[in-house]
């Protein structure tokens, strides 16, 4: 193929944009330092060869694995040499983009030491891990109960006469099993295990277990460990090494106990501290808002590479004496537009959780313990809520880009591989709303004795105009008021929650209405998560937001998102009068001229995520938009492509040819 000249393909649509592209970068980065530090990572990453990521489909397990360590050591190494602070640290790692052991063991492994630990065991432990001298990994789930955090099976039994607990697992259900990290580099784990003193049970707790040596990196006396084998799609997520592991009597000092929540004595005491046992589930609270963080990242990548591709494709009809460029069929906008609103939406909602999750923990300092039951609500419900959308949006994107996109080397199919465990790990989504719902359940059933609703559930204080209030909306343009809109969905949550509280009433045992009624109790939750998306988003808008146009888009987009949810629940809507059918049709006809609005924008948007063509790994979401001939290059890099005569010709396909010709000449 001829060199070509560097042509933007995208160069008219990015001339179309009506805004301020830079402001809208440093928007979405979440500030000018966040944008710079984010910016440099990325272009060192994508500048390095060893981070190269384009190979992956086609490497077998073995060797897959053994280049992530490597990536991963490279980056320890560029970190160390750069003297990177832990923002760029994390950044890089972030751009790296491969599941690895380091993701646990800084994301689980650090955050469990440093939430469940005293401050002798934070001393002892973080400096080695904070060093990489020690590699640890977050080893709760079982191969029996996942979900059931409290059925799991490990004991940690004190042995009072040599100051130590046994580690042990009494059955086949209760091997470790998932914990990234685990199967082949870990040297660490936090392992959970049932707490035993004297014969007595005292529930779940945390343990520091040494796993291999430190030396040659066997696994030490009486652990059994290993992979759990191959995952979903090819390369994804079978870069990290999720494993097993069994114990047989493993001995522990006592002070390897995470005793924050919880204390054995030396004499084998239990002692439960003034903090609330429910911390010991703190490190999910901790890593659910960094899940919501990245959805949006992932989101945003799926939509970036839909959206630069729907701009380069054309098919049939007539544009200036051009075929139809994809984008500009409304089935497709409405398909497209509604997930670049959710990844804007998404966005503003990590942000703000994030800002939740730091006062929780600084009240939690002060011994301050009342928010943490929202806390947990709000992190377990939009966790739930923005990867269902992400896993079920990345797929929807896949299909926007027709057959192409089902290509590996449109960087969708591993995208989806990768992202879609996210709807399962750090809990099972669906277990996760329920807890939501329980939250609010409570929280309804305590209006009446005074308990006042705190937070995102202040709303329930205006219940009573809630249940009756008609929705404001006379003309189209009501559509675009944010406080209707809020209300709106604030109406909706609390009518839902209400009528399902009046079902549950009528149950003799709340359990049995729980499990009864489990289906619409999630959709209640739901309700209550999204209201909580609109919410932040529309908080967001009456900050300062600077640039030229920035605001508009937002304002368009916020408006996309919430009509857009409209429409897909309006059964929820309809069915609690919460509107009319008439004022359904005019949110449907604002929608149609919202994506006009963001049409001629739609690209430049995306450009604001400011994604390398390194880090979106997409021929079709490449920033030039020169997709065909890169396409045709990727397809001749493929191994079957090496030789003209396939590898097997001589064995399989001449004899079965040969045999057709003789059959023929009969
Ligand atoms: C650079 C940035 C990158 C960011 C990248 C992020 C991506 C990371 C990538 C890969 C990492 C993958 C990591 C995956 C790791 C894992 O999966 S670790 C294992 C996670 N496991 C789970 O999440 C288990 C889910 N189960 C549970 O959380 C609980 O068991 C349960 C909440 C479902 C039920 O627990 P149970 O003890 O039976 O509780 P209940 O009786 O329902 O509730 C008792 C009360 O406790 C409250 N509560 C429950 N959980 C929490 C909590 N976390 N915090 C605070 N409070 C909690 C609950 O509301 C009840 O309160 P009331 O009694 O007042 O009603
Ligand atoms: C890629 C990946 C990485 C992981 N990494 C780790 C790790 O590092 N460390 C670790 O400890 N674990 C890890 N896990 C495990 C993960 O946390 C669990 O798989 C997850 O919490 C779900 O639990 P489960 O597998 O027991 O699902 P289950 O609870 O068995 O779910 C099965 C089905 O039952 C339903 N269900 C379960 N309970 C209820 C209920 N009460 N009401 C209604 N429906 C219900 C669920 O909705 C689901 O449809 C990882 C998992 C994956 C996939």
């Amino acid at each position: 193929m001829e060199a070509e000249a560097a042509v933007d393909y995208l160069v008219d649509e990015r001339s179309k944009a009506q805004f301020d592209i830079d402001a809208m970068k440093i928007i979405w980065a979440g500030g000018k330092h966040e944008f710079e530090v984010s910016d440099r990572m990325a272009r060192l990453v994508a500048s390095d060869p060893v981070f190269r990521k384009d190979n992956r489909a086609i490497l077998d397990r073995k060797e897959l694995f053994k280049n992530t360590l490597r990536k991963a050591a490279h980056a320890w190494k560029r970190i160390i040499e750069l003297r990177l602070s832990e923002q760029e640290a994390s950044k890089l790692r972030f751009f790296v983009d491969e599941p690895a052991y380091t993701d646990l063991h800084w994301g689980m492994f650090i955050p469990v030491i440093k939430g469940q630990g005293t401050e002798e065991q934070r001393k002892k432990w973080l400096p080695m891990a904070y060093r990489m001298q020690i590699i640890g990994c977050y080893a709760q789930t079982e191969l029996g109960h996942g979900s059931n955090v409290q059925g799991l099976e490990t004991t940690a039994t004190f042995d009072p006469e040599l100051d130590e607990f046994v580690i042990h697992s009494p059955t086949l259900t209760s091997s470790k099993w998932w914990p990234g990290g685990l199967g082949r580099a870990s040297t660490h784990a936090v392992v959970f295990a049932r707490l035993i003193t004297d014969g007595k049970d005292h529930g779940i707790n945390g343990f520091i277990v040494q796993l291999r040596s430190l030396d040659d990196h066997l696994p030490l006396p009486g652990i059994i460990i290993g992979d759990i084998g191959m995952k979903f799609g090819n390369g994804a997520y079978n870069t990290m090494d999720n494993g097993f592991l069994r114990f047989d009597h493993v001995r522990i000092p006592r002070d390897q106990m995470l005793m924050r929540v919880k204390q054995v004595t030396r004499e084998g005491k239990v002692v439960q501290s003034d903090v609330p046992w429910q911390l010991l589930y703190g490190t999910m609270v901790y890593v659910r808002q960094t899940i919501v963080a990245d959805a949006s990242c992932a989101l945003s990548r799926a939509v970036c590479i839909a959206t630069r591709y729907s701009a380069v494709r054309r098919q049939f009809g007539s544009q200036n004496g051009h075929e139809t460029q994809v984008i500009d069929y409304r089935t497709q906008q409405s398909r497209l537009f509604p997930l670049l609103a959710s990844a804007y939406a998404f966005r503003f909602v990590g942000e703000w959780l994030k800002w939740l999750y730091m006062d929780v923990t600084q009240r939690l300092q002060a011994r301050d313990f009342s928010t943490l039951p929202e806390a947990h609500a709000c992190t377990a419900g939009l966790k739930s809520l923005t990867t269902s959308v992400t896993a079920d949006a990345i797929e929807e994107c896949r299909k926007l880009c027709g057959g192409h996109g089902y290509l590996c080397s449109s960087g969708l199919p591993e995208l989806f591989a990768v992202y879609v465990p996210a709807c399962t790990y750090e809990g099972d989504n669906i277990v996760l709303l329920l807890q939501v719902a329980r939250f609010l359940m409570k929280t309804v059933s305590q209006l009446g004795s005074g308990e006042r609703p705190v937070g995102t559930t202040t709303y329930l204080l205006r219940l009573e105009h809630l249940l009756q209030c008609p929705c404001d909306v006379q003309g189209a343009e009501d559509w675009l008021k944010p406080d209707v809109v809020v209300q709106l969905f604030e109406a909706r949550s609390a009518r839902m929650t209400v009528a399902c509280a009046k079902s549950l009433s009528k149950f003799s045992k709340p359990e049995d209405g729980f499990m009864d009624l489990s289906a619409d109790l999630v959709s209640v939750a739901t309700a209550h998560c999204q209201l909580i998306v609109v919410s932040k988003f529309v908080e967001k808008l009456q900050q300062d937001i600077p640039g030229e146009g920035v605001k508009q888009q937002l304002e368009a987009l916020c408006s996309i998102y919430a009509l857009s949810l409209l429409k897909k629940h309006l059964g929820d809507f309809l069915s609690t009068s919460c509107i009319t059918s008439k004022q359904a049709s005019l949110a449907n006809d604002v929608l149609r001229s919202l994506y006009s609005q963001v049409r001629p924008n739609a690209i430049a948007l995306v450009d604001a995520f400011n994604y390398t063509d390194h880090f979106l790994g997409s021929v079709l979401g490449r920033y030039d938009g020169n997709v065909y001939p890169k396409l045709y290059e990727e397809a001749l890099k493929d191994p079957l492509n090496e030789s003209v005569v396939p590898d097997g010709y001589h064995e399989y396909l001449q004899p079965v040819l040969k045999q057709r010709l003789r059959t023929a000449r009969l």
